[in-house]
């Protein structure tokens, strides 16, 4: 197995009285795609929250060794400043905007790189409208790698869910993150759709050099296109393993299936 990317140790959050998180410690390896799984309400989406700090009042630490393989504590990072370290996401709910072409939703994502001031903003710099068309041939690729370069003109607003989910993709893409962080990417799309999205995952870590984490129901895809998988169940850890050893895991079939009396 190779370093870690990121190391979850005693992770523990409260929502009021409930454990939402329980004492949770596993390590995504770079370069893998790892699959974190479990029952309705297991805590997966509140692992995501805490790792991207959209939640800071959890305990224990998340480790992620950056660019320069320096590890950091997430704790130190605010929200907004973990894009910088490599990290970006996409959400179990698309936020896109309707009114904004595909390319320019793809392009709020890489807001991050454009490095001017106000002034050059206001008056539209030479190095503002470079800056603007390296991004923007970046998003063309981003969007022709995904299939939907094509349409890279055309609103947002009242395409396929198929696409959307593309664009929610592209949209954390463009920021070249090192660790994607995906929630339920398979969700509502049909199959034809699902196995271009495995494609496409695969590619990502293989071509694009990114290690992935994700979280999915549906447990073909998961069990098709993960390195490993972590299983939790309540906030707490279940089992870490290969696709095969988790499906045959007791642990895993009992959460899932409930015990046999
Ligand atoms: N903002 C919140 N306030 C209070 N309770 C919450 C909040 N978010 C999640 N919970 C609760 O914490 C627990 C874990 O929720 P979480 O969404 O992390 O689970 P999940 O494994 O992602 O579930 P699902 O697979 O259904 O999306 C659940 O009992 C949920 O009801």
């Amino acid at each position: 197995m190779s370093n870690p990317i990121l190391q979850i140790k005693d992770l523990s959050l409260f929502f009021g009285g409930l454990k939402a998180v329980d004492e949770l410690s596993f390590n995504v390896p770079e370069g893998e795609i790892v699959a974190l799984i479990g029952p309705n309400g297991a805590g997966k989406t509140t692992v995501f929250n805490c790792v991207t700090r959209f939640y800071d009042h959890y305990t224990g630490d998340i480790i992620y060794y950056n660019n320069s393989g320096e590890a950091i504590n997430l704790r130190d990072y605010e929200v907004t400043d973990v894009i910088y370290q490599g990290i970006a996401r996409t959400f179990q709910n698309i936020e896109l905007i309707p009114d904004l072409s595909i390319i320019d939703n793809v392009l709020i994502g890489a807001h991050k790189e454009i490095k001017s001031s106000v002034f050059e903003h206001i008056f539209k710099s030479p190095r503002m409208v470079k800056q603007e068309k390296v991004l923007y041939h970046r998003a063309e690729e981003i969007l022709n790698f995904l299939n939907i370069g094509m349409i890279k003109d055309m609103y947002a607003f009242g395409l396929p869910y198929g696409i959307l989910k593309k664009i929610e993709l592209a949209r954390a893409l463009i920021a070249k993150p090192r660790l994607l962080i995906l929630d339920e990417p398979a969700a509502g799309l049909n199959e034809q759709e699902t196995d271009e999205l495995a494609k496409i995952i695969r590619k990502l870590k293989s071509e694009w050099n990114m290690t992935i984490l994700l979280i999915e129901h549906d447990m073909s895809f998961v069990m098709n296109i993960s390195d490993h998988v972590c299983a939790i169940s309540f906030g707490k850890f279940l089992a870490y393993d290969i696709p095969e050893s988790i499906k045959s895991n007791p642990l895993v079939q009992e959460a899932y299936l409930g015990k046999d009396e």
